[in-house]
């Protein structure tokens, strides 16, 4: 049983698949599936994207820099959505992002977060890396490492991950385990590079998982690959 992981959530994950927006649906499934993992005990740290909003390379009348910087404060705006909605549904929430001073947002101080779990909270961190020219994935590498989270579990929209993107492709196959070293060799999109080096580097295992399938993220934190698993080494 994990007690302590960063679930990073693709922004698809509150509005639907291939939808803009909210759907209240879709959120009360997410805090039914989060509460399940709550109940034990486990730590949650939940990094966001904002895919149902604005990701920058969607926005090409725009510079990059720019675009980025909107799409960061689209994860501010699902964060803050997610606090007020969890806190509605009895889930202590606190937000902690390097981008923004709202009122309900806290700085990101390395020596809170403990303390935040440990008062029983479920920590978002909002706006990325806070840089341009990444994405959430990478944030997710990075505030894994940072919570010293057990696993980073990556809730997506497809079952693990394929050795092409088994949305365009039918005959795309899943790997069960894979390396860090292969995901990068073989430049397997389901993630940045970026985020499977940083995870490389500091051994942090990565779970991806189908969010929408029931059931799926209890099962993770019970040790069940449900998924793919991605590690250092061999993979065997
Ligand atoms: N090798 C691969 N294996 C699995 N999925 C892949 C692969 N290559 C590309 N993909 C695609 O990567 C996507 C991962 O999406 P992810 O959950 O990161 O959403 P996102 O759209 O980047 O996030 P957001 O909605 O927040 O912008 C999947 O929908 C899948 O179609
Ligand atoms: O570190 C970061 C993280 C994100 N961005 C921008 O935000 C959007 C939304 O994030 P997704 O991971 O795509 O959901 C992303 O497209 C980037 O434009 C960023 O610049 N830096």
């Amino acid at each position: 049983m994990y007690k302590k992981v960063l679930l990073k959530l693709s922004g698809e994950v509150l509005s639907g698949e291939g939808q803009k927006g909210f759907n209240l649906d879709n959120i009360s499934y997410l805090i039914k599936e989060l509460k399940q993992i709550l109940e034990y005990g486990t730590n949650v740290g939940i990094v966001i994207g904002a895919g149902n909003l604005f990701r920058g390379r969607e926005m090409s009348e725009l510079s990059p820099t720019i675009a980025d910087q909107i799409g960061m404060l689209g994860t501010v705006i699902n964060a803050l959505y997610l606090k007020d909605i969890f806190e509605k549904n009895g889930i202590r929430t606190v937000i902690v992002s390097q981008v923004t001073s709202l009122p309900s947002i806290r700085p990101i101080h390395y020596d809170d977060i403990n303390l935040y779990f440990d008062a029983g909270y479920l920590v978002i961190f909002a706006g990325g890396t806070s840089n341009p020219f990444f994405t959430t994935d990478t944030a997710a590498a990075l505030r894994a490492v940072e919570m010293k989270a057990e696993i980073l579990i990556k809730g997506t929209k497809v079952p693990g991950v394929f050795d092409k993107d088994p949305k365009i492709y039918d005959d795309a196959k899943k790997y069960e385990k894979l390396t860090f070293d292969e995901a990068i060799e073989k430049n397997l999109k389901i993630m940045d590079t970026e985020a499977f080096s940083i995870c490389k580097r500091y051994n942090m295992h990565i779970m991806v998982l189908d969010f929408f399938e029931k059931g799926n993220l209890l099962k993770a934190i019970t040790g069940e690959n449900v998924g793919t698993l991605v590690v250092p080494g061999d993979s065997k």
